[in-house]
C-alpha cells in the first residue's frame, strides 16, 4: 500500500476526472488514481471540514489510500481524535452514498453483526460525493464462518419492516441501479424489481431479445417455486454479500461492508454465494437461528440468477451462459 503524508493547507477542492469503473474488486487498482485522490485531498474540503468540525478532530495527521474497492476511492484519515474511513466518487452525486449510509445505519441498528457506522455524506464541490464512516481495523483473516452465519441470521431475524419489501430509497448493486419501491408481495417484488429489471436492461443494452424472452418465461413460473412457503417475512438484507464485502475486525468478529440493503426474503441473501465462499459451517449456524424453509434448494439458483444477470449487464457476455443455464434449468427450455 502506498502511504502518502498530507499537507494541511487549504486550497480549493479541484475536481478531476473519475478514475475507474471496474467492478467487482480487483487488485489492479491504479496507483495514479490513488495519487490523484490523495492530491485532491490536500487542502480545505468538505471532508476535512466535517472531520475537523463535528468529527471532533483538530488535526488530520495523515491521509492514506485503502485498497480493495473498485467503484470508489477509499481513504484512511488519521487524526488526533481517531481514524475515519472515507470514500469519494467523482462521477455521481450523494444519492449513492446516502443509500449506502441508510443501509449501514439500518444494519447497525439491529445490533447483531458489526458494520461501520456511517457519519456523514455530502457533495464534493463541483462534482461528486463522499461518505465518512467509522474506521474499523480489519484483522488478517475473514473470521469464523459459523459466527458469520449466526450473526447474519440474527440480523435477518432482528429486522422488521412495516412497509413490506423494498427500502426507503433505491440503491445500486455494483454500479447498476437497484429499484426498491415498497411492495407488499415478495414474489411480485422479486419478479418485477429484480429479475425483470435486469432482463430489460440486458434487452436494452445488448439487444438480447432471446434472454429477455426466455427469462420472462422463468419470471412467470416463479410463483410455483414458493407454493410450499407459508409466510415470507421481510428481513433486512445486506444485498451484496460476497467475499469482497466480508471481513473481520481485529478481534476476529465478522464485519460486513458496502451493502445494497433492502427488505426481502432472507434466502435472497445467498444470491452471491457463488463468490462468497460460504461453507457448511456458515449454513449450519445460519439455519440454527432461522430454519431452512421448504423448497430452499429449488430457489437457490433463482436468487443467484439476479446477480448473474447483473454481472452480465455490468461485464458482458462471459456471464451470459451462466444466466441462460439457470433460465433453462427452471423452464426446461432446450
Ligand atoms: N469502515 C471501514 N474501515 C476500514 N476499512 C474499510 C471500511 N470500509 C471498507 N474498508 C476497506 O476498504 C475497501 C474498499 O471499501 P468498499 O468495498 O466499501 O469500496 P467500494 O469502492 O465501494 O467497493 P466496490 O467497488 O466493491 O463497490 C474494503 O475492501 C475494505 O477492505
Amino acid at each position: 500500500m502506498v502511504i502518502v503524508a498530507v499537507a494541511l493547507g487549504c486550497p480549493a477542492w479541484t475536481p478531476g476526472r473519475h478514475e475507474l469503473k471496474a467492478w467487482p474488486k480487483s487488485k489492479s487498482g491504479s496507483c495514479e488514481r490513488r495519487r490523484r485522490a490523495v492530491r485532491t485531498m490536500m487542502g480545505s474540503d468538505p471532508i476535512r471540514d466535517w472531520i475537523c468540525g463535528q468529527g471532533g478532530a483538530s488535526k488530520i495527521t495523515r491521509i492514506s489510500p485503502v485498497g480493495g474497492g473498485c467503484i470508489n476511492t477509499a481513504l484512511r484519515y488519521e487524526t488526533d481524535s481517531g481514524t475515519f474511513f472515507v470514500k469519494t466518487n467523482r462521477d455521481v452525486g450523494p444519492a449513492m452514498f446516502e443509500a449506502e449510509a441508510a443501509g449501514l445505519e439500518a444494519m447497525f441498528a439491529t445490533s447483531t453483526i458489526r458494520v461501520p457506522r456511517p457519519l456523514k455524506v455530502g457533495p464534493l464541490p463541483g462534482r461528486g460525493s463522499y461518505i465518512i464512516m467509522e474506521f474499523i481495523n480489519m484483522g488478517a483473516s475473514r473470521g469464523g464462518q459459523a459466527e458469520l452465519g449466526r450473526q447474519l441470521a440474527e440480523m435477518h431475524k432482528a429486522s422488521s419492516s412495516e412497509r413490506g419489501f423494498g427500502f426507503d430509497m433505491d440503491n445500486t448493486i455494483g454500479s447498476t441501479p437497484q429499484p426498491n419501491p415498497w411492495t407488499s408481495d415478495w414474489v411480485a417484488f422479486f419478479q418485477e424489481q429484480r429479475l425483470r429489471y435486469q432482463l430489460q436492461l440486458a434487452e436494452k443494452q445488448y439487444r438480447d431479445y432471446d434472454i429477455a424472452e426466455k427469462g420472462q418465461r422463468l419470471v412467470d413460473k416463479i410463483p410455483s417455486l414458493f407454493r410450499d412457503v407459508s409466510d415470507i417475512r421481510p428481513c433486512l438484507l445486506h444485498g451484496d454479500l460476497w467475499s469482497g464485502n466480508i471481513a473481520a475486525d481485529e478481534r476476529g468478529a465478522p464485519v460486513i461492508l458496502d451493502p445494497a440493503c433492502y427488505y426481502g426474503h432472507n434466502e435472497a441473501e445467498f444470491g452471491m454465494s457463488w463468490c462468497a465462499g460460504f461453507g457448511a459451517g456458515f449454513y449450519n449456524a445460519y439455519f440454527e437461528v432461522i430454519p431452512k424453509q421448504p423448497g430452499f434448494e429449488q430457489r437457490r439458483d433463482l436468487y443467484r440468477l439476479y446477480h448473474y444477470l447483473n454481472h452480465y449487464n455490468l461485464f458482458g457476455s462471459s456471464y451470459r451462459s451462466s444466466c441462460m443455464a439457470i433460465i433453462k434449468q427452471y423452464t426446461n427450455l432446450a
